[in-house]
Formats: structure tokens, C-alpha cells, sequence
């Protein structure tokens, strides 16, 4: 079985984390964390500063670990860490087909993919803002 390691970020900002919405591919329409996969040689920290760039074309600060989760989709198994992140720009969307900040209260506002269920707690449960 097909390997993924991912990493997310869990941007925060005015007690409000950032979900986007995913623009492309079979998860099409539905709401993620940016961020994607780890090149070869890259540190996690690298890779989520990369993919953020690519994607809101934004510079971030990676400020700590917040969770790994893995699961099981029919044709691969997906290894993903999230970190907690703020922004030191703005975003400008260039792969998703939207993007929402969200308060607490909001969280459970959008169709996030499936996989994201134990990040989503953490940031109810867990999340320093
Ligand atoms: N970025 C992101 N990916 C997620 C989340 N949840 C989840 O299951 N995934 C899955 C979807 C994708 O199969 C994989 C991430 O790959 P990706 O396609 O975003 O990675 P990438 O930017 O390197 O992609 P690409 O160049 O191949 O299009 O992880 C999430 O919250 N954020």
C-alpha cells in the first residue's frame, strides 16, 4: 500500500484558524488544512514553508507541533503532521478553490476531509491561541 507523508498547517489568527477548500483532484470541494506532501530531504518545518508558499503564496511562522494523525483511505495510507502556525504576510489563494476563517464555534461549519477528524479536535480540545 501507497505511503503518504503530509504536513498541515493550522493557521491562527485574531482567535480564528484558516481552512481552505480544496480546488482539485478527488477531494475536490472539500476543506483541508494547507500544506502537501515532503519532498526527499526536506524537514517537516521546510516542507510546510514550501507548501505554504506554493499555495497562498504567504510566509508563515511554524510556532510548535500540534498533532500526527494517520489513516486509511482504499489506495493509500496517509501519515500527516499538523502544526500550529501564524502568518507573516497575507494569503492569496492559488490552488484552492476558497479559503474561510474559522472561530471555535465554526469549526464543525464546513465538510472537512475525512481524515482531518482528530485535528479538528485537537483544535477544539487543545488549540493555544
Ligand atoms: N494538505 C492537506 N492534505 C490532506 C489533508 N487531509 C488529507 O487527507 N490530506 C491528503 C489529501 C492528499 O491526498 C494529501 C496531500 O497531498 P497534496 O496533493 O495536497 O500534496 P501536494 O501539494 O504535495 O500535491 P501535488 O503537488 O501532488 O498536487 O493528503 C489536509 O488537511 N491538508
Amino acid at each position: 500500500m501507497k505511503e503518504l507523508n503530509v504536513v498541515a498547517a493550522i493557521i491562527k489568527k485574531d482567535n480564528k484558524i484558516l481552512t481552505t477548500q480544496r480546488g482539485y483532484g478527488e477531494f475536490k470541494g472539500l476543506w483541508e488544512f494547507p500544506g502537501g506532501k515532503i519532498e526527499e530531504g526536506e524537514t517537516k518545518e521546510d516542507a510546510l514553508i514550501r507548501e505554504i508558499k506554493e499555495e497562498l503564496n504567504a510566509d508563515i511562522i511554524v510556532e510548535k507541533f500540534a498533532l500526527d494523525l494517520e489513516w486509511q483511505y482504499p489506495n493509500f495510507y496517509l501519515y500527516m503532521s499538523c502544526f500550529e502556525c501564524s502568518l507573516k504576510s497575507d494569503i492569496k489563494l492559488l490552488e484552492h478553490m476558497g479559503a474561510k476563517w474559522l472561530s471555535l464555534d465554526e469549526i464543525d461549519s464546513v465538510e472537512w476531509i475525512e481524515a482531518d477528524i482528530k485535528a479538528v479536535n485537537y483544535i477544539k480540545e487543545s488549540l493555544t491561541f
